[in-house]
Order: C-alpha cells, then sequence, then structure tokens
C-alpha cells in the first residue's frame, strides 16, 4: 500500500507570505513515492508556490520540508536537482537556437565538456524523447518546435536527471490529445518506477487520466486531501472554486450572415522553419471562425502575421478594407484584439503594474487611455490580486492570462484573433473569457480563433478552418454534424478525409 509507505517530501505547516499576501499557508501534506498527486485550485490559489517552495525558488516564510524524513538541504533549484526533485514550468528554459539533441545535452549532468554528438552516451539523453515524443527529431532546432513540443522536451530534460520527484506545472494545456495521451502513458510509468509525480492542473480528464490522490488548494490553503474516487467530479469542483460551478456553457449568438470583415488574402511568409502557403479566409462581422490543427502547421506565423509582429512576404491582411499587413520593420500598432500565444513572453511588460498593462495599447500608442476603466476590467475578469499598483510579473500564471484577456476583449474591437485563450485558466475564468470573445462578436467584431482543442471549437466556433503544412486544408460549416474524427482527419491528412 502508498500509504504505508515513508513520504518522500512531507510539507509540515508551510507558509509563504509576498508582502502582505499569504500565496501559501500553513500547508501541511505528504508527497508519496509512486504515486501520482493531482494538484488543484483556482487560479491564484497558490499551487505553483508551494511547489516552488519545494524547488527552492522561495524559502518559506514559516514551516519546514522534510525529504525521506530529513530536513530538505534545498536551497534552490541546482540543491533540487542533486536531491532528485525536478520541475517542469509553465514558463520553459531551453535555448531556442540550439538542436532538440544539443538542449537535453547541455542539460545532462553526465555530458563531459567534450563529446562526439553522435556518441553512444550523447545518444543515451534521447532515450527518453524517443518514448514521450517520438515524433520530435532531436535535429530540429528548438525555435521551430511547437509550444507543446517544447514542453515535452523539458519534460525529458527533467526526467534525464533521474529526479525521484517530478514536478509538472499545467503540462497538458498545450498539448494535443494525442500528445496528452502519450504525457499520461509516461506519468503512469514513471509513477510505476517508484518516482512521485506531482500534476498541477485545472483539467479534471488529467486527474481522471492518472491521478492517484487529489490535494486541493483555496486562497494559499489546503482544503482537502484525499484518493480518487472517495469524491465526485462535482464535489472536486466545488472544493476548488468553493461553490458549485455554474451549469451554462457560454457560446456565441448564431451568425446571421454579414459581410466580410477580416480578410486574410493569399498570404506568404516564412519564419523560424516554419511557412505560410497562402492563405486566404475571409471572416465577417460576428462571426467566430475557428481555426484547428496540431501545433506547428503554422498557426502561430498566421497568427503573427494577422496581427502585424511579422511582415507578410506576399498577401495582405484587410480590415473593412484596409490594408493592416506590417511592411517591413517600421512600428506597426495593430487596430485588433490579440491574444498572443506565452503571453507572459509576448503580451505583458512584467515589471509595470497591473494597470499599465491594462492600458498597454494605449500607451504605447500615445494616445488618450480612457477606453480602459482599469478597475472595472480587474473586477470583470476577477483579476487576483486586485491592487491596479501590483506587478504583473507576480501574478499567477492564469491571472496573467486573465489579464491580457481583459485588455484585448475587455474594450469593443473591430475583430478579434485569439490564440488559446483559456491557456491555464480556472473553470470560472474560462467561461469569462468565453463569454467577453462571443461579447465582442454579439457586437459585431470579427472573431479569429485559434485552439487545439477541437471539442471546444466544435462546441463553439460558427466555422471551422483546418491548416496543416502552412495551407487551410479545410474550411467547413459548424452545423452540428461536423465530427471531432472528420476534423482529427483533417488536421493529420489521414484518408478519411477524402471520404467526408
Ligand atoms: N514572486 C511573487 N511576488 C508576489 N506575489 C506572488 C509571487 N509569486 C506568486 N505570488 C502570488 O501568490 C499567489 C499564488 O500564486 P501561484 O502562482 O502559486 O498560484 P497558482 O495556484 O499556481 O495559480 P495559476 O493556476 O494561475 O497558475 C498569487 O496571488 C500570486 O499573485
Amino acid at each position: 500500500m502508498i500509504m504505508d509507505r515513508e513520504p518522500l517530501v512531507r510539507f509540515e505547516h508551510l507558509t509563504r507570505r509576498f508582502g502582505e499576501l499569504a500565496a501559501v499557508s500553513d500547508v501541511s501534506l505528504d508527497i508519496r513515492a509512486g504515486e501520482v498527486l493531482a494538484l488543484l485550485g483556482e487560479n491564484g490559489a497558490g499551487k505553483s508556490t508551494l511547489m516552488k517552495l519545494l524547488y527552492g525558488i522561495h524559502p518559506p516564510s514559516a514551516g519546514r520540508i522534510l525529504l525521506d524524513g530529513r530536513e530538505s538541504p534545498i536551497r534552490g533549484p541546482a540543491d533540487a536537482m542533486r536531491n532528485g526533485i525536478g520541475m517542469v514550468f509553465q514558463h520553459f528554459s531551453l535555448l531556442p537556437a540550439l538542436s532538440v539533441r544539443d538542449n537535453l545535452l547541455a542539460a545532462w549532468p553526465a555530458t563531459p565538456a567534450y563529446i562526439g554528438r553522435r556518441s553512444k552516451r550523447a545518444a543515451r539523453v534521447l532515450d527518453r524523447l524517443s518514448v514521450i515524443a517520438p515524433d520530435i527529431d532531436p535535429e530540429r532546432r528548438v525555435d521551430t518546435l511547437s509550444v507543446g513540443e517544447q514542453q515535452l522536451v523539458e519534460l525529458c530534460k527533467v526526467v534525464n536527471l533521474e529526479a525521484r520527484v517530478v514536478i509538472l506545472d499545467e503540462p497538458t494545456s498545450v498539448l494535443t490529445p494525442a500528445e496528452a495521451q502519450r504525457l499520461y502513458d509516461f506519468v503512469l510509468r514513471l509513477a510505476a518506477e517508484g518516482r512521485a509525480v506531482v500534476l498541477i492542473t485545472h483539467k479534471l480528464a488529467d486527474v481522471e487520466a492518472c491521478a492517484d490522490r487529489i490535494a486541493v488548494m483555496r486562497g494559499g490553503m489546503l482544503v482537502a486531501d484525499f484518493a480518487k474516487g472517495e469524491r465526485t467530479t462535482a464535489e472536486t469542483v466545488a472544493l476548488m472554486m468553493g461553490r458549485p460551478a455554474a451549469t451554462a456553457e457560454p457560446a456565441p449568438d448564431r451568425f446571421a450572415g454579414r459581410p466580410a470583415r477580416l480578410v486574410l488574402r493569399e498570404i506568404t511568409a516564412s519564419a523560424a522553419g516554419h511557412v505560410l502557403k497562402g492563405i486566404s479566409l475571409e471572416i465577417a462581422g460576428g462571426e467566430v471562425l475557428g481555426i484547428a490543427g496540431v501545433a506547428g502547421n503554422g498557426q502561430t506565423l498566421l497568427a503573427e502575421v494577422v496581427a502585424g509582429v511579422e511582415a507578410p512576404s506576399g498577401g495582405d491582411v484587410l480590415l473593412d478594407g484596409e490594408s493592416i499587413a506590417r511592411r517591413g520593420d517600421e512600428p506597426h500598432a495593430t487596430p485588433i484584439g490579440y491574444i498572443p500565444e506565452q503571453p507572459r513572453d509576448n503580451a505583458v511588460v512584467e515589471t509595470m503594474d497591473l494597470s499599465a498593462n491594462l492600458r498597454l495599447r494605449a500607451l504605447a500608442a500615445g494616445e488618450a487611455d480612457g477606453a480602459y476603466d482599469v478597475a472595472a476590467l480587474i473586477r470583470r475578469f476577477n483579476i487576483a490580486p486586485s491592487e491596479p499598483t501590483r506587478r504583473a510579473g507576480t501574478l499567477s500564471g492564469g491571472n496573467l492570462q486573465k489579464l491580457v484577456a481583459a485588455r484585448e476583449l475587455g474594450v469593443p474591437r473591430p475583430a478579434v484573433l485569439a490564440c488559446y485563450p483559456t491557456m491555464g485558466l480556472d473553470l470560472g475564468a474560462v467561461g469569462t473569457v468565453y463569454e467577453a470573445m462571443f461579447a465582442q462578436a454579439a457586437a459585431g467584431a470579427a472573431v479569429l480563433w485559434i485552439s487545439e482543442d477541437l471539442d471546444d471549437l466544435l462546441a463553439r466556433a460558427h466555422r471551422i478552418a483546418v491548416m496543416r503544412g502552412g495551407a487551410i486544408v479545410a474550411l467547413v460549416e459548424n452545423d452540428g454534424t461536423l465530427t471531432r474524427d472528420r476534423l482529427g482527419a483533417f488536421m493529420t491528412g489521414a484518408p478519411a478525409e477524402a471520404a467526408a
């Protein structure tokens, strides 16, 4: 019985304060070998902070951590790794200009100073990669990988350290269903090898697939710790939220067929190993057009061209008939609401406060910022902590995502481009962000929505375009007859496509 074993890690009355705020408050919890512990809680509940205490990123303000029954000697991540604790963050630390193989070699303590890249020893760092991500060519440069693929490489890095405790911070939020399934199998295998796995997640599917035990945090405190199966899903959600979950699922109004507002005309582009091969799409005011596709098929580049981050090599992006495409290196401010991938890197200034980040677009354009009612946006999107003078960099991952959604979706926009807009959000926040996105459509905006979640797209988009290899390979009405399998076939180019 797992319960009878001495815990690998024991938290005793752990508290971590940041100024006035207790991010972690009097938490006592065991982490046992051979067990997958799912750590659940709303955005800002303290999940990442608790694990960062174990990983040595922050010292506790009070309480103590025991490793194998003895006081933890960990004072920083290097100590943590030496003591067999590995953590994969939401935010990566790969070297983008190096290959996958070189990244894994660079992170491996057994790598000698000089090593033949094709030596047997070098090959060993790829063993785990071939199990968890067999499709990733080790010679590929990291900057050509999708976010999901980068995450799997990060995971390999940690597992290569022979970690006894593997902490995964929302690992499936950027994975395709197939990648997630492979990750689940891998996590179960790590546990079967006698390691402890901590899975920080918002997805109940993750819990279903591989958790043995569930710990729920709320407001910094541990509110429950139980074996899977002891409570129903609804009870678990209520524990996380402190109230029963809302049952209504936000969906856009029916689309009434208006003229095109956002037009992508024959767009070609290439950057960082990705290409766009003549993409044409027309999105009408009021319409929500979803783009599905396995990550890495050009979606990110397409978003960057539409948002004016990258210049197209050919073609144009038109909004209400006017070109909004970037030309060369001139400064460019897009008129459309844009939620990019990885908002911490791409959409906020971490050293500036919430108020400045919410008004950022007006500040950058030197315009009056009256449109941005900071207090109202913080309330509507439930950004916590809520003081406008708080530095954005201190927000939890989910609250940072809410901050960007609030700025981009909280004021009227002629068009919206949203890349994975609900990534890392808890259930309540997912609802708020979708409502805001669909309110934009109801007010006449053209909405372009990139997602890997086919169920979400099928439940909510008016039309769905599928991208593969830098091209749109299908564009279909979401009329209720479209299925996951048919979309999946378009995504992978499987023969079912022809039959459909
Ligand atoms: N370095 C820091 N300085 C100040 N406050 C911080 C810092 N790190 C975290 N916090 C605060 O601690 C609280 C808990 O944050 P944490 O990142 O642990 O939440 P979380 O449960 O992991 O959330 P999410 O699901 O959004 O990732 C939040 O209110 C956050 O703003």
